[in-house]
């Protein structure tokens, strides 16, 4: 079935907006190299708009509307969108599918996250109400105080193209759920269904403003927000270097930001195994979302001992995998997301191969497959430390492989990275297990699996993985700023300074 593309303009202040500079920008379907539609390329004057819109949503009628009002009410509306985020599942998907080029069915398990995440924040801001004037034991009996959780105001979220709708959701449903104006600039390698999110909104009647939605290029939509005066915080996910853009042009008013950055995560599989189940985790691990995740345990670590073996079964197991376009049945590795992409990944396995590693498996253009921007699943080894392809993340489908003999060497080959974001370990031994799990720098553990995420647990990284931590309730705080009340409570006068002679 043919599916058309909805033609839409920004999204701002509860309804549909033509960008100042009328530009467009074309949306490519990277499965078959074709313009399929076009999204809105909004700029700095437009940005001015939506923030403005952002702003009086808060203030509306002196802030009862939204940002004043009860975590219960705000919860109505996010319910209301996860149940439209059903009604359109299979719509939903297959846009995201052709225009980031996800097979099918992990675009339409993404729709299910997408809503879950919305009802799972509808309620923590249904338990907000009951969160507020926690009190605060205090030393002096003479004072009493409480803390109070307001929303941070006016915030730009910043996303990135591999979870199109689920990265921003991640973003939207927290900064919803604690009362705050979001303006979301997805990235414009795939737009189309957060631009739908638009219409949802519309739908369930979102008061205007609320959620905003700028599509367009990064320097020209997402630059104008980081360094806004009236945007009170940046939430971003992306590549190291843009987030350093980002946190440099908050830097300069001292907004905060929260990074979710790229990644180089080590998978350690250890010699007591069931090979075909590690076989299995370590390609999941590599390969789903066609490689492209943040959390991609991109380096395996393998016991000596069984490398050999391991590496015939990744093999057979990386030969298995379906490469197909997106909407093909039983399709699981699509086209990576652009053109650009495409090169830059070709370009790190050809620099591998120079530096003298091996391309075990893969590495080529599928046969099969004359257009789109498909990689074929690869596994390189022969890698060295020293290797880009062992330091520098590839956001594709590409494994390099390494073996080590002790624990403490394996500890050593997982943390020889800037980044921190995840890690696992493949073990029948829960203690050894428990003993990587301490000694992994990453903010995210996976231990005997590997990807699999859940919208009740904190997700976040450390080095330049970045800082602060979506999902769970860490989620919420960090669209929430905590206020302290304190209150002198005694008859009596305070009595620092000698009263004044009474004249
Ligand atoms: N950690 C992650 O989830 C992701 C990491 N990446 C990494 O980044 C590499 C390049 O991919 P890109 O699409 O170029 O990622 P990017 O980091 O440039 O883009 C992410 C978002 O930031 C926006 N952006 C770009 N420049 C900006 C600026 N100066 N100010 C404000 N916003 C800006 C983009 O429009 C997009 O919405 C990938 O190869 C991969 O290594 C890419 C996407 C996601
Ligand atoms: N799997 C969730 C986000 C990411 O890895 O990019
Ligand atoms: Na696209």
């Amino acid at each position: 079935m043919a599916i058309s593309v909805p033609s839409r303009q920004l999204f701002i202040d509860g309804e549909w907006r033509e960008p100042v500079h009328r530009k467009r920008i074309p949306i490519i379907n990277p499965a078959t190299e074709e313009i399929i539609g076009d999204i809105p390329a909004a700029t700095a004057e437009d940005v001015e708009v939506a923030v403005d819109a952002a702003r009086r949503a808060l203030s509306r009628n002196r802030g009862r509307d939204w940002a004043l009002a009860s975590g219960a009410s705000r919860a109505k509306y996010l319910r209301a969108i996860a149940a439209k985020i059903i009604e359109r599942k299979s719509e939903l998907a297959r846009l995201e599918a052709i225009d980031c080029g996800k097979p099918l069915e992990e675009a339409a398990w993404d729709m299910d996250d997408v809503a879950a995440c919305f009802e799972y924040y509808a309620e923590l801001a249904e338990g907000l109400d009951a969160k507020q004037k926690v009190p605060v034991r205090l030393p002096m009996e003479t004072f009493k105080s409480h803390v109070v959780k307001e929303p941070i105001g006016v915030v730009g979220l910043i996303t990135p193209w591999n979870y199109p709708l689920l990265m921003a959701i991640w973003k939207v449903a927290p900064a919803l759920a604690a009362g705050c104006a979001a303006i979301l600039k997805p990235s414009e390698l795939a737009s189309i269904t957060c631009l739908e999110l638009g219409e949802v909104c519309r739908e369930v009647g979102l008061p205007p403003g609320v959620l905003n939605i700028v599509t367009g290029l990064g320097p020209e939509a997402g630059a104008p927000l980081a360094s806004h005066h009236h945007v009170d915080k940046i939430a971003f996910t992306g590549s190291t270097a843009t987030g350093s853009k980002i946190m440099t042009a908050a830097a300069q008013i001292v907004k905060p930001v929260s990074l979710e950055l790229g990644g180089k995560s080590p998978i350690v599989v250890f010699e007591d195994v069931d090979l075909d189940k590690a076989a299995e985790w370590t390609i999941f691990g590599c390969f789903w979302t066609n490689g492209q995740m943040c959390s991609a345990t991109s380096r395996l670590i393998v016991h000596e001992s069984i490398a050999a073996q391991f590496l015939q079964k990744l093999i057979i197991w990386v030969k298995n995998i379906k490469v197909s376009d997106p909407l093909e049945e039983g399709c699981r590795l699509g086209p990576v997301v652009s053109g650009g992409q495409y090169e830059k990944i070709m370009k790190m396995i050809s620099v591998a191969k120079s530096e003298g590693a091996t391309i075990l498996s893969g590495g080529r253009r599928p046969q099969h497959l004359k257009r789109g921007y498909f990689i074929e699943p690869t596994i390189i080894t022969d890698v060295d430390t020293s290797m880009q392809i062992w330091r520098e993340e590839v956001f594709g489908p590409v494994l390099c492989v390494k073996t080590f003999r002790t624990e403490e060497e394996a500890i050593e080959l997982a943390n020889d990275t800037h980044y921190g974001l995840a890690s696992a370990v493949i073990s029948n031994d829960l203690e050894r297990c428990e003993r990587m799990t301490k000694a992994f720098q990453a903010g995210i553990v996976w231990v005997n699996c590997s990807q699999p995420c859940f919208c009740q647990a904190p997700w976040g990284g450390n080095k330049r993985s970045g800082f602060g931590r979506e999902l769970g309730e860490w989620g919420l705080e960090n669209y929430l700023s905590v206020k302290q009340v304190t209150r002198y409570i005694s008859n009596d006068p305070w009595g620092w300074y000698p009263p004044p002679s009474k004249l």
